[in-house]
Formats: structure tokens, sequence, C-alpha cells
């Protein structure tokens, strides 16, 4: 039997903290027929929010060290402030939103990153995803928002990045729908030269990512978002793209997109 067609999208910070792109972001998203899960990160705020508080961030490899403090202000953030917001602003445009962290019904279970040559504190790599109860909500006409707070089934919540939790989510989906997965931020897709905004790199096979990575062309959160793309596709998400937050309505637009 052919599967059904499901949207995984993920915005980040970027878009997040340009209230006019998100609120165009998330109209066109609310517009679209279908199953739909929306992943949303938050990552400036949290880190505006620490400066406030004069607590320090740090940031290795694109994820946040994560002290108990940090957790704190990062759950409060995303959890708190951008999901309901999202959800709000979802709900204006009749798209029946349900935020949730992935303790929640249990949906993201993680563990507790091991320290290895650097300690990242409250951060958790997922272990699994109940894909059952997502589809649940979908069943119901509800579309799931979730943001990148997790947790290890023993009251610890964790700090996950949120392109993991979209890759996560969107392969553990693989086996009832048809997936596309798209990472939508500020830019329009992978650039070969960070400087010029027009350079973008339309098709990345594994053998052009290893080059990239080697190159130095791939740094900050692009290294794990490229990486959870290519998770995903091993994970037999059926297409990945990364794109400015624009291309949810215009597929038409110049992007990147994703093969094995
Ligand atoms: N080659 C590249 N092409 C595009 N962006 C890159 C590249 N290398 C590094 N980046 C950086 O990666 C960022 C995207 O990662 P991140 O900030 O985690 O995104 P998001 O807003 O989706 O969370 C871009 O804003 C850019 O600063
Ligand atoms: C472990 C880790 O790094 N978690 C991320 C989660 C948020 C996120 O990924 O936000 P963006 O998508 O906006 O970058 C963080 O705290 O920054």
């Amino acid at each position: 039997m052919k599967k059904r067609k499901i949207l995984v999208a993920k915005i980040g910070g970027n878009i997040i903290e340009d209230k006019k792109a998100l609120v165009s972001f998330l109209e066109d998203f609310a517009r679209i027929e279908g199953p739909k899960v929306l992943i949303h990160g938050g990552g400036k705020s949290a880190t505006q929010l620490a400066s406030r508080l004069d607590v320090k961030t740090e940031m290795i490899d694109g994820r946040r060290i994560t002290s108990a403090e940090n957790l704190d202000i990062v759950v409060m953030t995303y959890a708190g402030v951008i999901n309901k917001k999202i959800v709000a602003e979802l709900q204006k445009n009749n798209c029946n939103a349900l935020g949730l962290t992935g303790a929640d019904a249990n949906v993201v279970l993680a563990e507790k990153r091991a320290v290895q040559f650097v300690d990242y504190g409250y951060v958790g790599d997922v272990i699994q995803v109940n894909a059952e109860v997502i589809n649940g909500f979908i069943e119901l006409g509800i579309t799931p928002v979730f943001c990148a707070v997790t947790h290890d089934g023993n009251g610890q919540l964790l700090n996950t990045n949120a392109d993991t939790v979209a890759s996560e989510i969107a392969a553990s989906l693989v086996n009832l729908y048809n997936v596309s997965l798209f990472y939508c931020f500020e830019l329009q897709g992978v650039l070969e030269n960070i400087n010029d905004k027009n350079s973008i790199i339309e098709y990345i096979d594994s053998e052009k990512y290893a080059k990239l990575t080697e190159s130095g062309v791939i740094a900050d959160g692009m290294l794990p978002k490229l990486q959870n793309c290519f998770d995903a596709l091993h994970k037999n998400v059926n297409t990945v793209h990364i794109a400015n937050a624009s291309f949810i309505k215009d597929k038409n637009i110049k992007h990147t997109t994703l093969s094995l």
C-alpha cells in the first residue's frame, strides 16, 4: 500500500528571533494540508536570556554546554515562551497545534551524553521516539510542535540539539509515512562561501559532504545540521532539504537537497 506523505519541518533560532519571518513561516506552515510536525530550536533566545541573567554560554561544535543553570534557562525558553507563542500563532491560523517536549507523552527518550573529551552537561542523545503517539495526535487532526527538550525516563530533562530532534522524529515516522524533512533557516541553503549569500550548493551527497567538512566550508550550527540530514537519510527518510523559511510555500526557490 502506498504510504501517506508527512512533512517534518524544523525552524531555528534566527527565524524565531525575527518576528516577521516567524509569523510568515507559521502562516505558510498552517496552510499546508495533510499530516505535519513542527520542531523548533531557539538557541539564540536562550543565549540572550542567559546573558541577561549573567549566566555563561559555551557552544562546542554547534552544541550548548548545558549546566544545571543553563538547563533551567533552555527549558524556560524552549518549552515555555517559544513553544507556547508558536502554538498560539498556529491556533490563530486555524492549525490545531499541540506544544510538547520529548517528556510529554514520553515521545522522545534520551540519555545524558557520556563525558568523553568534552563534558556537555545536561545534553541528551536520543534513544527512542514513540512514533505511534505522534501518529495518534495526527490522527486526531492535531499538529505536534516539539521543542528541543527531551528526558531520560528518570525525571531528568535534557537539552538536545533541535536539528537532531527533527532528524530522529522524521526517522521514527518512516514505517508509517513517506517522510519529507525540511530544515528551514534564514539563509537560502548551504553556502560555498559564507560571505556570499548567492553561493548556494544545490546538491550535497556523502562524498561532497566529506569534502566540504574537510575544507572547513561547513562550520558552527551547520555541522550538526548536515550530520543530522545524513543520519535521517541513512534511516530512510525519503527527502531532506535545507532551505530558506519561504521554501515552505515556494518549492521553486534555490535551496540545498541532500542525498546519500
Ligand atoms: N557553509 C555554510 N552555509 C550556510 N551556513 C553556514 C555554513 N557554515 C556555517 N554556517 C552557519 O550555520 C548557521 C546555521 O546553523 P544554526 O545557527 O544552528 O541554524 P538554525 O537557525 O537552523 O538553528 C548559519 O546561520 C551560518 O551562520
Ligand atoms: C544541545 C544543544 O545544543 N541544544 C540546542 C537546542 C536548541 C537549538 O538547537 O536551537 P537552534 O535550532 O535555534 O540552534 C541549544 O541549546 O542551543
